[in-house]
């Protein structure tokens, strides 16, 4: 599914229209219809259409067209309908045209019988700040809304006063519990503040043929499009066939990176998982993470020659152990000492001088990212399909220093520059994570999960990430299958302990389930 610029919607339309005579106003019967279909199924149990009272606010502009349409639909399927046409200040009661002298009056009456009120007012059209009076109307249904929780409101397309470009919001704009959008999700809808102001969201079809949207390259990760990525499981298959990951992770201060980076690894199915430590770490790990091999790094220099040091015992013997590897994943909680750094620069130099298919796939992650950020041109030391995995701290650092937030706007574009820049498939996490390729493609995550600002959770995705690529996915999807489902898992554990109190390990076993979940239901 395709997430669109406002722009991008428009030249859609009229592309309908020129190419395939879908004219606007066949686009909008769709749109109605589609909307009206979507808001009926999506009824609580409890509640039959037959006695629902539905008050629709209907714009000037074809957002309000969608808004009629729906409602004869509505009508048709036995809800009582009550329009209010804003620019006109025009009343309409289950068919009743209301005297210009009444409306104010019967207005209130109808709000205040409302169970639900569809915000059909403004959609792509917005073109200014709300008019006071707009505002003014949004503001009485949200006092409404306050006073009788039960009162659900329904924005058709887009919150009115929601910039769809952007997601900033006009401070007339109300939050709606749903918002049936119509073809696409909007860009705007991925960025704070716009996020909190959809509640859940559902896609309408208007009808486009698909072969409209393949010039579009930004999509939203589905259920059906990590279903579609997701490896196949052959029955005569060995652990082999999953591949094998090298974690390159874990340190004295922080060992549980790499035990959650490994098990996550094999959660999302990877055949085997070796963890890269020094000897006086193993006994941690090998009394934890039963499944796991290791390739023990000597811990003194005593094996090197006159021209070794330390280093580079530790860097060749950890090669030795990777031939036949499909992913390597270095970073997380590694620390940043000088030793460390050096480590990294000779393995990257390693993954560089051989050939792209017989080397690991290469994810970097958290102290693998804030290690290489203090180099100049740090990303000329990558091999090529690297996948990098920052947060907003580690890409300020990345980016010199500049100031990266957790959801706004600026995101989109900085990602997809830097992804273009460094050659590489830039993960950029945050409530709403984008991930960019260097040849221009993104793909956004709609679920956001609150539970998820918590200390591991990182982890988890760079192993996840690491397990599908020796999977054999190309970077792009991996990281897709990557962070759709670590947000699906925390969904998952949510749904027992609610927004708080995760723990990084609660993932885990959560993880199977949700990749099992993506073969029989939205999540
Ligand atoms: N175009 C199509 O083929 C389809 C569109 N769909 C729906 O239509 C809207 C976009 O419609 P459009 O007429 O371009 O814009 P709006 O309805 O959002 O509003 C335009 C209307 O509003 C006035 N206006 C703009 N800003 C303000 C403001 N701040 N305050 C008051 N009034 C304002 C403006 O002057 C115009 O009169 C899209 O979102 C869909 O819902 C269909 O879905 C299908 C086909
Ligand atoms: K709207």
């Amino acid at each position: 599914m395709h997430i669109v610029t406002v722009a991008e919607m428009r030249e859609l339309e009229a592309q309908a229209d020129k190419q395939y005579g879908l004219s606007s106003p066949i686009l909008m019967q769709n749109a109605g219809k589609s909307a009206a279909d979507i808001f009926i199924e999506h009824l609580p149990s409890q509640q039959d259409i037959h006695n629902l009272n539905i008050l629709l606010l209907i714009g000037p502009g074809n957002n309000g067209g969608d808004g009629l349409v729906m409602a004869e639909h509505l009508k048709n399927a036995g809800a009582s309908i009550n329009l209010y046409h804003w620019k006109q200040r025009r009343l309409i009661i289950r068919g009743e045209e209301i005297e210009s002298e009444h409306v104010a009056r019967e207005f209130e009456a109808a709000l205040q019988r409302a169970d639900y009120i569809i915000d059909a007012l403004l959609g792509t059209g917005t073109s200014r700040p709300l008019t006071e009076d707009m505002r003014h109307l949004l503001q009485r249904v949200e006092q409404e809304r306050k006073r009788r929780k039960s009162v659900r409101v329904v924005a058709i397309d887009l919150p009115t006063g929601l910039n769809a470009d952007t997601g900033k919001v006009d401070e007339g704009c109300i939050r709606a519990d749903m918002t049936i959008t119509l073809a696409c999700p909007k860009q705007g809808f991925f960025f704070f503040p716009g996020r909190d102001y959809i509640g859940e969201l559902y896609v309408g079809s208007i009808g486009l043929p698909e072969a409209l949207e393949q010039d579009l390259h930004t999509e939203m990760l589905t259920t059906t499009l990590v279903h579609r990525i997701l490896p196949e499981r052959p029955l005569n298959s060995n652990k082999g066939t999953f591949g094998k990951v090298m974690l390159f992770c874990g340190s004295p201060p922080y060992p549980g990176s790499a035990y959650l980076a490994g098990r996550a690894a094999a959660r999302v199915g990877a055949g085997l998982i070796t963890l890269a430590v020094s000897e006086q770490m193993l006994p941690i790990y090998a009394s934890s993470f039963h499944e796991a091999t290791f390739a023990i790094l000597p811990e003194r220099a005593t094996t090197a020659g006159p021209t070794e040091n330390e280093t580079t015992v530790k860097v060749r013997s950890l090669i030795a152990h990777m031939q036949g590897y499909r992913a390597l994943l270095i970073g997380p909680g590694l620390g940043q000492s000088a030793q460390t750094r050096e480590m990294i620069l000779q393995l990257l130099e390693y993954l560089r001088s051989q050939p792209r298919e017989q080397r690991p796939r290469l994810i970097i992650d958290a102290d693998g990212l804030n290690n290489l950020s203090a180099l100049e041109h740090w990303w000329t030391y990558l091999p090529e399909d690297t996948v990098i995995t920052p947060h907003p701290g580690e890409m300020g650092r990345l980016c010199n220093g500049h100031k990266v937030s957790g959801g706004d706007i600026e995101r989109l574009e900085l990602a997809r520059e830097k992804a273009r820049e460094w050659k590489v498939t830039l993960v950029l996490k945050g409530a709403c994570t984008i991930i960019a390729t260097p040849d221009g493609k993104t793909r956004m995550n709609w679920y956001a999960n609150p539970a998820l600002a918590s200390a591991g959770t990182g982890d988890v995705l760079g192993g996840m990430i690491a397990g599908f690529l020796a999977q054999g996915l190309a970077p792009f999807d991996a990281a897709s299958a990557g962070v759709y489902l670590h947000v699906a898992a925390a969904q998952l554990v949510s749904q027992e302990t609610g927004p708080a109190g995760l723990l990084a390990s609660d993932l885990l076993p959560q993880i199977p389930r949700a990749m099992l979940l993506t073969t029989k239901e939205e999540l």
